[in-house]
Order: structure tokens, then C-alpha cells, then sequence
């Protein structure tokens, strides 16, 4: 029934079973659980096996029973027509009766008759109803048996013996229904034991797949699948296993990696945005910020202020005392900034030693109040190694919005101020105005057309004498460059020396200057047959250039020029750049013949210890301290200490800008050697020098005639 009841559940929806040809396909089949098909098979088998041992044993067992039924019938007729053979033979029916009455010990034998071979009767037998076994017998219901009676092969009667096939059929169908009760019992049992069985299987497999539905649904991969099960599921399960835990192994491989990469992609972002030395914020960094401070300040109507800082001399720190010194003035000045600014603001460091502070909610006098703060936290002492080091900034503000509205801008008008700043004196700051921004823009078209100056023959040299006081006679000339610019005239060199000094181009002009002064020293030995100095007025950039004594000499060598005929005038401020460092080549040079001035000497703060030092020939007094020499008392006690000091050191005193005879009077009263202004006269163009060349000439003439007579009258 069980099966019949599952073959009718499945058995319609199997008629249409897609991919199978030829067979029906079965949907419902296909989407059920591995759990059902298999009950399903178990069912159809074990009922179908159960079904056909079933219907083969009852087929047998009837079959047999039917047989065995007709012999037995025809063992007990033989052994009755045997013993019936006397009683026909002599014809006692009455024997044969008894004997017939046999029968009555079986209760399924209806009716026995010995029939004569004429056809009549000589015996009968016949069950009353109330002994046969079944209550009505339709005649349907009997078979009848013939059995010959024989005596000495002959027949002599025949025994008729009819016999209940419906008892008979009784004891089958109890047998058959015992059977079937047998077989429906084993049915039963076999179905529970492949129940049991296929529990024993699936179960495993359940908690597998349960384990596999938990893993993709929750994704723990620290569960396992039970391994205390069937082997072959057991073998499933570890390689359920082994595989969950390559895809753990790979999955935290996976995971591993992913934040790696996530924390190098923080790295990188933070790199991108930050400077790696100060950990401050870098330009693009500032950009953004700078770009939501405007946006903020535009909102409010409020100003926010740019300060652009830079450090003074930074580069020389770094050359002399190393990049580590340099890195630590760096980081400190970071911490100074950062301690000084306020949550709001943004500190960011842009460049080498530039660092910016945008200050939302500032105004002129605000942002002057925090500059002035820079500068004092700045300029205190950094101590490294137990050294002090002093670090000034100068420091350059733009305003948003007075000064632009653009970023690019505001920086670069900080950028201009702070630049302002630095040429103004350093240590200081400077507001960004229209005036200064139209003077850099000159600053940058000089430099534009500097470039093609030399090519185009624009520079020339003039040339200013110098005298000593005690003879009044030219002792020397200083050469001094122009600038004859084809649309803006003549460019003052106090205008274009410090731009070609920012731009090094100052090196290629020094070298012009030293091959045209030579030129022009050697024209004038050969003209006046004078050897007439001529001072070349040298910068810290060609100093630190290293090629000084290589162009001199080519300069020398290719103009024929007198080596004692060049000098070289050098700032106090360019010396005292690097002192040590210039030293040697200028000792060189003063062997071979050059002298050497200290020029604007005491402008430039340098330590007296160091004067002794230095190969120098000449002190050149500033023009500042002769200009007010009669007036201020202090400039003419700097100016008599210092042509002390320079006698003293066995040097010689040269004063600049003597413009009146006054001032001539007090330096020739001090004692000063040799001077040198407008007094005397401005400084002039090579053919116009031709005069004072010429007396000086005759006036070495004098001075030989005079020697030569001397030298005669005391022979004589
Ligand atoms: N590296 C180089 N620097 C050079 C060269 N040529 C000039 N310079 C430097 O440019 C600065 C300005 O020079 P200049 O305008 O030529 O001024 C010089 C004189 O004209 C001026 N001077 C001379 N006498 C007087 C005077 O009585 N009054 C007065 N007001 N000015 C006077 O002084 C300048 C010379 O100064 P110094 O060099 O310190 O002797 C100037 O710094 C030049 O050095 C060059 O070829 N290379």
C-alpha cells in the first residue's frame, strides 16, 4: 500500500521528465531531497520485492497445495478401492459400504460410490451435511475423483470420490492471508531498517549541508562538519573541512592582504597629503584646506590672512653645519608654528624651509600681531648638540579677499612680500601691496632681459677714480657695470645686480666684467704705458662658484692684462657668508699678485677677529658713515676707528662717497689713505678716463726725472 500510495503521489508528474529521452518528465522527483528519493526507492523496492515474493510464494504454495490435495485424494481412494476388492469380488456391498464409511474420518470427503462395470452401483458413501466442513455445497463447490478398483488387471469397479474443493480453497486463502500478513509484516520491518538506514546516511549528510548553508549564510568559517560518522561521510565531511579551511587560510590571506592594502592606501594618502619630515600638512593639502577657509570667510564676509615664512639663511645651515642640523631646525620650527597656531588655522609646509599659516577671522592688525609672534618664537635659540642656532624667518601676508580671491594668488602675493621681506633686511615681515607687486613684476622683466644682455651688448663699465690723499694722485679705478636697455634706457645696477645674484646669472656677468676690465687695463698700460689698478667688484655667488682664479686667469692671459692691474672689491657681507670657505682661493689670488678690498665694511657685522684672517689689502670705509662724518659724531668716530684698526692690521683705508671737500678735509685729517666719490668725480666711460691717466703718467714721469737727478746729484 505504502508503495502503491508513493508511486501514485510521484507516478503522475513523472510522465513529462525534461532531459531524459524517451522517459517521462518527473519535476517533483527532480527538486526532492536526496532524503526522499532515497525513501522513495527503498519504499518502491523493498514493497515491489516484497510484492512479487509475495504473489511467487502464493502462486507456488497453490499450486502445490492443489497437487498435493489431488494425491492425497488418490492415495486415500487406491488404498480404499484395494481394500474394496474382496467385498466386490464376492459381492458383499455390505463390506463395501464399511469399508467406503472410511471416509468419514476426513471431513472434506463429500460423497464415495463404487460403480460396476455395467454402470450400477454396489456401494455408496455420502457425509451427512452436518459432518462436512462447509454449511451449503453447491455442486460447483466438489471435484470428483475415479479411481479404478482392479483384480488381476482387471477392472472390476470404479470408486467415484468426491471430495469439498471449498474447504480445500479455505485452508489456502489462510495460508495466502498469512502469508501476505507475513510478508507485510517483513515489509514493515524492512522499510523501518531502511528508514533507520537512510537516517544513518542522511543525517550526516544533513548536518554537512547545514553546516554549509550556516557557512554561506553567516560566513563563520570556524565551523566544521562532524567527522564521528559513516567512513565514506566521514571522508566527505574532512574534505568539506580541509576544504573550509583552505578558503579560512585564504580568506584571512584575503583579509591579510586587504588591510595591508588599506593601510598602505592610508599611507599613501596621508603622503599625498602630508610633508614627511614635519608631518604637517603639504601644498595640495593646503590648497583644499585654503579652498573651505575662503569658502567659509565668503560666507562670513570675514578676511583670512597667508603668511608665507621662510627661513633666513637656511640654505647655509644646511651646506655648512649638514642636512641632519638642517632637518632638525626644520621639525622645531614646525613644533614652534604648530604650538603658536590655533585649532582653526592651517599650518602646512610647502617647500624646503616655506612654511604657510592661513588664519581664518584675521585682519591687518591681527595678522601683524601673529607675524610679530613668528618672528619671536622663531628667532629664539635652537639648541643642537649643545650648540645655539639662530634662525630668523621672513615672513610675507596676502589678505583674502583685498588681495585675491584665488589661492594661487593669495600664496603667490604672500610669496612677493615675504621676498620683500628677505631683500628688506630679513627677520621681519611685509604686508602684500600693488607697489610691491609692480615691483617684482620689474624684478621679473629684468631678469627676462638680462639674459640676452651680454649676447645683445647692452652692459658697458664705467669707471670711477680713486686718489690718495697724501700725493692727490689717481691711485686706482673701481669698474662698475650699466645697463643700456634698448626701451627702458639705462638700468642702474643697484636695480639688475640683485636680481642677476637671485638668478645666478651674476657668475656669467662677473666673467664678462673680469675679460672687459682686463681688456680695458691692457689697452691703457699700452696706451699710457701705466700699469694703473682697476677694482672688479665681486659677489658672494662667484665666490661660491669655485671658478674665480680659472676666470681671472683666462681673463688675464687672453686680454695681456697686467696681473697686478686687477683687483677685487668683496662685501663684508659676502665674506662673512663663508669666511673659511673663500679664504684660501683669495690668498692664492693675493700671491699671485691681486689685492683685495673689504667693500662696505662695516655695514656687514663682521667679527674684527676674523679681519686678520683674511688676505685683504684694502678697507673700504661705506659711503654711510662718510656721508654724515662732520654731522654725526658717532660715523666719525666708526670712521676713525676704523682706519685705526685697518692701519693697525697693516691695511690700507679706502673711504667711499666723498662728496664734498669737507669730507675730504676730516678723512685726510683721520689719516684715511685713499678716497674715492663725486668729490673727485662720478664714475665715467673708459675714453673719458684718458685725463686723469695722462697726468698720472706725466707725473710718473716727473717722479722718475726726479729720482734720476736725485740719483745724479749724489753720484756727482
Ligand atoms: N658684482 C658687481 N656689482 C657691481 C658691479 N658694478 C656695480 N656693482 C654694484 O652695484 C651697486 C651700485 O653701483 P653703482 O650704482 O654703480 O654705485 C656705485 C657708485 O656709483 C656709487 N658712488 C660712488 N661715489 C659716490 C658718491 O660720492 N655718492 C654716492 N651717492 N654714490 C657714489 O657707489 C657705488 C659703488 O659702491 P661700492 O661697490 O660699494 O664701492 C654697488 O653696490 C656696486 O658694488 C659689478 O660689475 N659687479
Amino acid at each position: 500500500m505504502a508503495a502503491w500510495t508513493l508511486f501514485r503521489r510521484f507516478a503522475p508528474k513523472a510522465l513529462s521528465a525534461p532531459g531524459t529521452p524517451g522517459l517521462p518528465a518527473w519535476p517533483g522527483l527532480q527538486r526532492a531531497s536526496i532524503r526522499r528519493k532515497l525513501w522513495l526507492l527503498s519504499v518502491l523496492t523493498v514493497s515491489l520485492t516484497a510484492l512479487i515474493s509475495m504473489v511467487l510464494v502464493i502462486a507456488l504454495t497453490w499450486t502445490q497445495r492443489l497437487q498435493e490435495a489431488r494425491e492425497g485424494y488418490q492415495l486415500k481412494g487406491r488404498i480404499v478401492a484395494d481394500n474394496v476388492v474382496p467385498a466386490v469380488v464376492f459381492n458383499d456391498p455390505q463390506t463395501a459400504s464399511e469399508i467406503l464409511r472410511t471416509f468419514v474420518n476426513d471431513p472434506t470427503v463429500l460423497r464415495a460410490a463404487l460403480i460396476l462395470p455395467g454402470g450400477q452401483g454396489f456401494a455408496q458413501y455420502s457425509r451427512s451435511p452436518v459432518q462436512t466442513t462447509g454449511a451449503d455445497l453447491s455442486p460447483g463447490d466438489s471435484q470428483t475423483l475415479r479411481i479404478p478398483v482392479m483384480q488381476s488387471q482387471t477392472v472390476v469397479a470404479t470408486l467415484l470420490l468426491d471430495y469439498d474443493r471449498a474447504a480445500l480453497y479455505r485452508g489456502l486463502w489462510i495460508s495466502i492471508g498469512a502469508l501476505a500478513l507475513a510478508t507485510l509484516l517483513s515489509l514493515a520491518v524492512s522499510l523501518y531498517a531502511a528508514r533507520r538506514l537512510h537516517r544513518m546516511i542522511q543525517d550526516p549528510l544533513h548536518d554537512l549541508s547545514a553546516v554549509m548553508k550556516r557557512i554561506s549564510q553567516g560566513g563563520d568559517y570556524s565551523m566544521r562538519a562532524p567527522t564521528d560518522v559513516a567512513p565514506e561521510i566521514t571522508e566527505m565531511s574532512r574534505s568539506f573541512n580541509l576544504m573550509i579551511e583552505q578558503i579560512e587560510q585564504r580568506r584571512q590571506a584575503l583579509e591579510a592582504e586587504l588591510a595591508e592594502r588599506k593601510r598602505m592606501e592610508r599611507q599613501l594618502e596621508h603622503l599625498a597629503l602630508h610633508d614627511t619630515l614635519t608631518q604637517l600638512p603639504n601644498r595640495n593639502n593646503l590648497f583644499i584646506r585654503l579652498d573651505q577657509l575662503i569658502a567659509t570667510a565668503r560666507r562670513s564676509h570675514t578676511q583670512v590672512a597667508v603668511f608665507f615664512i621662510d627661513l633666513d639663511r637656511f640654505k647655509q645651515i644646511n651646506d655648512t653645519l649638514g642636512h641632519n642640523v638642517g632637518d632638525v631646525v626644520l621639525r622645531e620650527t614646525a613644533a614652534r608654528l604648530l604650538a603658536l597656531t590655533r585649532a582653526s588655522d592651517v599650518l602646512a609646509r610647502i617647500g624646503g624651509d616655506e612654511f604657510v599659516i592661513a588664519m581664518p577671522d584675521a585682519s591687518l592688525a591681527s595678522a601683524a600681531l601673529v607675524a610679530g609672534k613668528i618672528i619671536d618664537c622663531l628667532s629664539q635659540d635652537m639648541v643642537h648638540d649643545g650648540k645655539a642656532l639662530t634662525v630668523t624667518p621672513s615672513i610675507g601676508i596676502s589678505l583674502f579677499p583685498d588681495d585675491s580671491a584665488s589661492i594661487v594668488d593669495l600664496l603667490k602675493h604672500a610669496d612677493m612680500a615675504m621676498y620683500h621681506a628677505k631683500t628688506s633686511g630679513r627677520n621681519g615681515f611685509r604686508f602684500f601691496s600693488a607697489d610691491l607687486r609692480d615691483s617684482m613684476v620689474r624684478k621679473v622683466d629684468i631678469e627676462m632681459h638680462l639674459r640676452d644682455a651680454i649676447r645683445n651688448r647692452e652692459l658697458f663699465m664705467v669707471y670711477q677714480p680713486k686718489f690718495d690723499f697724501a700725493g692727490n694722485r689717481l691711485a686706482s679705478f673701481e669698474a662698475l657695470i650699466r645697463w643700456r636697455h634698448p626701451t627702458q634706457g639705462l638700468i642702474p645696477p643697484g636695480d639688475f645686480i640683485p636680481v642677476a645674484e637671485e638668478t645666478g646669472l651674476i657668475v656669467e656677468i662677473g666673467e664678462w666684467v673680469l675679460h672687459e676690465v682686463a681688456r680695458q687695463s691692457h689697452l691703457w698700460e699700452r696706451d699710457f704705458g701705466l700699469k694703473v689698478p682697476v677694482a672688479v667688484n665681486v659677489s658672494s655667488r662667484q665666490l661660491r662658484d669655485g671658478r674665480l682664479e680659472e676666470i681671472m686667469a683666462s681673463a688675464i692671459e687672453s686680454t695681456q692684462a697686467s696681473r697686478d692691474c686687477l683687483e677685487l672689491e668683496i662685501t663684508e657681507s659676502a665674506f662673512m657668508e663663508d669666511p673659511e670657505g673663500i679664504a684660501p682661493a683669495l690668498k692664492r689670488l693675493q700671491e699671485q699678485g691681486t689685492k683685495i678690498s673689504i667693500d662696505d665694511f662695516g655695514t656687514g657685522y663682521s667679527s674684527l677677529s676674523y679681519l686678520k684672517k683674511l688676505p685683504l689689502n684694502y678697507l673700504k670705509l661705506d659711503q654711510t658713515f662718510v656721508r654724515d662724518i662732520e654731522r654725526d659724531p658717532n660715523d666719525a668716530a666708526i670712521c676713525h676707528a676704523t682706519i685705526s684698526l685697518a692701519h693697525s692690521l697693516g691695511l690700507e683705508v679706502i673711504a667711499e662717497g666723498i662728496e664734498t671737500p669737507s669730507q675730504f678735509e676730516y678723512l685726510s685729517r683721520l689719516g684715511c689713505d685713499i678716497g674715492q666719490g663725486y668729490y673727485y668725480s662720478r664714475p665715467v666711460e673708459a675714453h673719458e678716463c684718458s685725463q686723469w691717466l695722462d697726468t698720472r703718467a706725466g707725473q710718473e714721469r716727473d717722479d722718475a726725472e726726479l729720482a734720476r737727478r736725485t740719483l745724479a746729484g749724489d753720484r756727482a
